[in-house]
């Protein structure tokens, strides 16, 4: 394929990543291309990190994140560390200091091959979400689904993680809420002026939670990395929880520690799963010839 990028497909415990190498290109992934390769069940997607070259001193990378419906998101915990594991294959290298259209991310691989990924520090301001109305404590905002006096999903907790999260308390398991019906609601409620990421989430212990997540612009993923900070810092916010945090996605597992210093430490693993090449206006692409399957 002439003027062909180079892609790994990946996972962050079933978030579905494609790593694409954009570096020496002055052009983006195009909308048109994440549709097409989110169309192909064998290339099928939650996000595309595109990793650019550096824009600014200090920084390695720039990393543009997509999701499958061509939308621009401003945080992936999950697929950063599917990133931080590609480059370190390349590289030899274990830190990593990136660029991303929401601030400076640091990242680093362990010695067990586990990565930690420095999310920054979360936001609760109301405009900061942002949310459509004025909420001085967005701990537990005004808004529910169901019938008006028995609702199902209610009050959720509302932070940034550079992306808008709603954090929906629930004391049921959490397979028994159709969230693949509740989700596009929730996404798209008028609360939320610029879409949200609706978390389901069970408290099991001071130190444990079991979270499932509706993604904007992606719908249900089998984990959300910026979902597990968003719900770890909710559930210390509230009280429900410590500040260090272990949560079970459908995909598996995840820690977060919300630091002293405001910064929240996501850390799990990365999977590659097969390598190929693709053309970022369209998304014509082709797996390469030596890569397992
Ligand atoms: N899967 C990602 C989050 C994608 C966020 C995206 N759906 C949005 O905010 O639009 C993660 O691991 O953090």
């Amino acid at each position: 394929m002439a003027g062909a990028a180079p892609f790994a497909k990946m996972n962050g415990i079933g978030n579905e990543i494609i790593v694409a190498d954009m570096r020496g290109r002055a052009e983006r992934v195009s909308a048109a291309a994440a549709l097409a390769l989110n169309a192909d069940p064998a290339t099928r997607f939650d996000q595309i990190m595109a990793i650019h070259d550096a824009r600014t001193p200090g920084t390695a990378y720039f990393v543009d994140i997509l999701n499958s419906d061509g939308s621009s998101a401003q945080a992936c915990g999950n697929g950063m560390r599917c990133v931080v594991q590609a480059l370190a294959a390349e590289t030899g290298e274990t830190v990593f200091t990136f660029e991303t259209v929401a601030g400076i991310l640091n990242a680093k691989q362990h010695q067990d091959g586990s990565i930690s990924v420095d999310m920054g520090m979360p936001r609760f301001g109301w405009q900061e979400i942002p949310l459509a109305e004025e909420f001085r404590d967005t701990r537990m905002i005004e808004l529910q689904i169901g019938p008006i006096d028995a609702p199902v999903l209610h009050s959720p907790s509302v932070v940034s993680m550079g992306n808008p999260h709603a954090i929906f308390w629930v004391d049921r398991d959490v397979w028994s809420y159709e969230l693949e019906r509740f989700g596009p609601m929730l996404e798209n409620h008028p609360m939320f002026p610029e879409r949200a990421n609706i978390t389901i989430a069970q408290v099991t212990s001071p130190d444990s939670m079991i979270i499932r997540t509706w993604e904007r612009g992606a719908g249900l993923t089998r984990a959300c990395g910026s979902a597990a900070c968003a719900a770890a810092v909710a559930g210390a916010r509230t009280k429900r929880t410590g500040r260090s945090v272990e949560l079970t996605a459908p995909g598996g597992k995840l820690t977060v520690e919300w630091r002293d210093d405001d910064h929240v430490i996501l850390t799990g693993p990365a999977e590659w799963e097969f390598s190929g090449s693709f053309d970022p206006a369209t998304g014509t692409w082709a797996r390469d010839t030596e890569s397992a399957a």
